[in-house]
């Protein structure tokens, strides 16, 4: 993270022309988009090279089309390097914030100044890859690292879809400049602290727990025994909804839609993919929930029956 932030601020220094990112936004996602199929199959060649153990459970049925797409090893790595956590981190997360640099450059260079929807869906999402570069370890724990395997789906997502659809509403507001007042900006501000605090406080409630359960933050919590030894959470954030977590990030990608008005679909467009993208991984989640705890799974669900959205679902 130093290096990026050091190696912007120089090239801001030396002037560089970060507002042709908006130009070249097209050709360098088709590029992208070639590195991530190249990638992609020479990660599926090798996975034909590896031990049996080292691949992802749903990854190797056979169907060359699939496994290539959903990924055949777990976790590949050159030696120490492991590449899926180095994708899944890296370039696409900092490469989505540069672009947002980017294109506010290109709204200063074609009105002078950048306008204050502008500085609001950089600073967000600034602070949304911050946290998780900060957080890094906490990636280890997800599905996508723990279960998924890495194939085209992940490698594209993880170096295409982040950086070129995630920085979507920054390009909207080069082409349509919004005024906003100082009124609606504090309520967006509100809204996308409320959505990070909820985000930041339980995803730290349950890691503090997963690490150390004795631990003085979350020792008084209330927990259900699970026949694996684990507890589960039934009170503090894990006791209000199954994946407060979700509902943290969902709230934040409103509030990076907001800025941009309400003339156009496409700034909500994130908003919409990712409700969608999120009660699909819960729903995964459950179902893998429910084969590692059993019965300790029903009795949380029946503690804490909305998942997402208290009372609604
Ligand atoms: N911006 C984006 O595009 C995306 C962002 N995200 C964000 O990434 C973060 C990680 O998400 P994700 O990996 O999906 O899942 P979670 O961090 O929500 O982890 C789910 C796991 O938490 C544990 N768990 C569930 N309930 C409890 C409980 N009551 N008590 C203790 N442990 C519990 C279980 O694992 P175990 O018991 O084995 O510890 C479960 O498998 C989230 O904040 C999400 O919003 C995710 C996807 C995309
Ligand atoms: C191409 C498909 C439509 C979907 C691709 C999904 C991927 C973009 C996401 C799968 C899980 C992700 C996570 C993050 C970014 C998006 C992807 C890669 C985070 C790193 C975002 C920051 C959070 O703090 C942690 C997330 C972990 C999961």
């Amino acid at each position: 993270m130093c290096i990026s932030v050091g190696l912007v601020l120089l090239l801001l220094k030396l002037g560089a022309p970060l507002g042709r990112l908006f130009e070249l936004l097209l050709p360098l996602a088709v590029c992208t988009i070639v590195l991530s199929f190249l990638l992609s199959i020479f990660l599926y060649a090798r996975s034909f090279s590896v031990s049996s153990d080292a691949l992802a459970p749903g990854g190797n049925t056979g169907n060359h089309l699939y496994d290539f797409f959903i990924g055949r090893e777990l976790n590949p790595r050159i030696q120490n390097f492991d590449l899926k956590y180095f994708c899944e981190l890296r370039p696409g997360l900092i490469g989505w914030v540069v672009i947002n640099l980017g294109l506010l450059m290109k709204e200063v260079e074609l009105r002078g100044s950048p306008s204050l929807a502008m500085i609001l869906v950089n600073g967000f999402q600034l602070l949304y890859v911050g946290d998780a570069l900060w957080n890094e370890e906490a990636v280890l724990s997800t599905m996508d690292i723990v279960h998924d395997g890495f194939g085209f789906m992940l490698v594209f997502g993880d170096l295409v879809w982040v950086p070129f659809a995630y920085s979507l509403q920054a390009s909207f507001l080069v082409v349509h400049p919004q005024a906003l007042s100082m009124l609606g900006a504090a309520v967006i501000i509100a809204l996308n602290g409320m959505g990070y605090y909820i985000f930041r406080s339980s995803n730290s409630q349950k890691n503090q727990f997963r690490r150390d359960p004795n631990h003085p933050n979350v020792s008084k919590l209330r927990t259900i025994p699970t026949a694996s030894g684990k507890k589960l959470l039934v009170s503090g954030w894990w006791g209000f909804v199954r994946h407060p977590n979700y509902l943290g990030d969902l709230l934040m990608a409103l509030a990076w839609s907001l800025p941009c008005g309400f003339s156009h679909l496409l700034p909500y467009f994130y908003v919409t993919y990712f409700t969608v993208l999120l009660i699909h991984r819960e729903a995964r989640d459950e179902r893998q929930c429910k084969l590692k705890y059993g019965a300790s799974w029903d009795s949380y669900c029946k503690q804490v029956p909305y998942r997402i959205f208290p009372y609604i679902y």
